[in-house]
């Protein structure tokens, strides 16, 4: 559904050229709900920008839904960006128009009748849970409630790829979370492809598929979501996990124990459901405590983390350790005093 190719995107020249995209290769297959999530100036929106259009590449290809967006021509850009639509953290919402009329304006632009445009409309505003609601101004509305206005009018030409920038991200995390609910069942119902950029691991961890992690211009891990919550390789990526998988103030939490071997385990799937625990305590001569823990759930199935310090003679304590990796329990030694 969309296939990026060598892409490199250049603001600028000779000493103020910045590379906002740098030889980017992406994969998206339809129908999947797919992350890109990066810090500020990493080159997201930038990348989003050509999946749209709104940019050219400076070189390489950018092919998404049927067509060719660095080299379409004006008509078929029109016809392109009707098969691709978008949805803006800031909703862009027409603010003297009510919530049919913004839905609508879309159809307006399309020239489709009256008729069929009330009967479209209606449809929306049913499918995103607007009902009642239809006369209001966007000013009258909560935030939540705007974004799905913006959903339903990004949805009125029955695009193939929803492009999603930070479309959360100024709202609170109750609104975000029906915002995301809602965009899964988008996705599952249609079978609408769905682009996301974010800066938030926990918008990735919640809906995503898969996520391509970007820094300083460049794609430098994708994978799918839990093996990436399994088994992050760059640095940053390891950053965006602990996002979501140690609470606030582990680090401080982890210089206050003293003595022990700490350790961290990683549970995925249903290793998230057996009773490792006990069987340690049982098999071996050692003290457990209990330091932190912690389960997120993906699309792919559960994702748990336990920091454990172990108590006993050197000889139990390594028993234990080589147990749990008998068990397939990914296990890493955090400190050994
Ligand atoms: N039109 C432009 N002209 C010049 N430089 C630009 C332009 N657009 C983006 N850049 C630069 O490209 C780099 C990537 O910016 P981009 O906005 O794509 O990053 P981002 O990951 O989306 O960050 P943010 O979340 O802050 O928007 C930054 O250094 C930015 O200053």
């Amino acid at each position: 559904m969309i296939h990026l190719q060598g892409v490199n995107k250049q603001f600028g020249n000779g000493s103020n050229a910045i590379i906002a995209v740098d030889k980017v290769n992406l994969d998206i297959a339809e129908g999947e709900i797919f992350g890109i999530i990066g810090y500020s100036g990493a080159g997201k929106s930038t990348l989003i920008r050509l999946l749209n259009g709104l940019e050219k590449p400076s070189s390489g290809t950018v092919k998404i839904a049927g067509y060719e967006m660095s080299s379409v021509n004006a008509r078929e850009l029109r016809n392109a960006r009707k098969k691709i639509s978008m949805i803006f953290q800031h909703f862009n919402l027409l603010w003297s128009r009510t919530v049919k009329q913004n839905i609508s304006f879309p159809l307006e632009i399309a020239g489709i009748k009256k008729a069929e445009r009330e009967r479209r409309v209606n449809e929306l505003i049913d499918l995103v849970g607007l009902k009642g609601r239809e006369n209001a101004y966007p000013s009258e509305l909560s935030g939540g409630q705007k974004q799905r206005v913006g959903i339903a009018r990004a949805l009125a030409n029955d695009p193939e790829v929803l492009l999603c920038d930070e479309a959360t991200s100024a709202l609170d995390p109750e609104t975000t979370d029906s915002i995301l609910d809602l965009l899964t069942s988008i996705n599952e119902r249609l079978g609408l492809t769905i682009v996301l950029i974010t800066h938030e691991m926990h918008v990735i961890r919640k809906i995503c598929h898969r996520v391509a992690v970007m820094e300083a211009g460049n794609v430098v891990e994708t994978g799918s979501v839990l093996e990436v919550f399994q088994s992050p390789k760059e640095p940053i990526t390891k950053r965006f996990v602990s996002q979501v998988t140690e609470p606030v103030g582990t680090e401080q939490v982890l210089a206050h124990i003293p003595g022990g071997t700490l350790i961290k385990l990683a549970f995925v799937g249903e290793k998230t459901e057996h009773p490792v625990l006990a069987s340690l305590i049982r098999k071996f001569d050692i003290d457990v405590n209990i330091v932190q823990g912690n389960i997120s759930q993906t699309k792919g199935g559960a994702y748990g983390t336990l920091i454990l310090q172990l108590l006993g003679n050197e000889k139990d304590v390594d028993m234990a350790i080589a147990y749990l990796h008998e068990l397939g329990v990914q296990t890493e030694v955090i400190t050994n005093e």
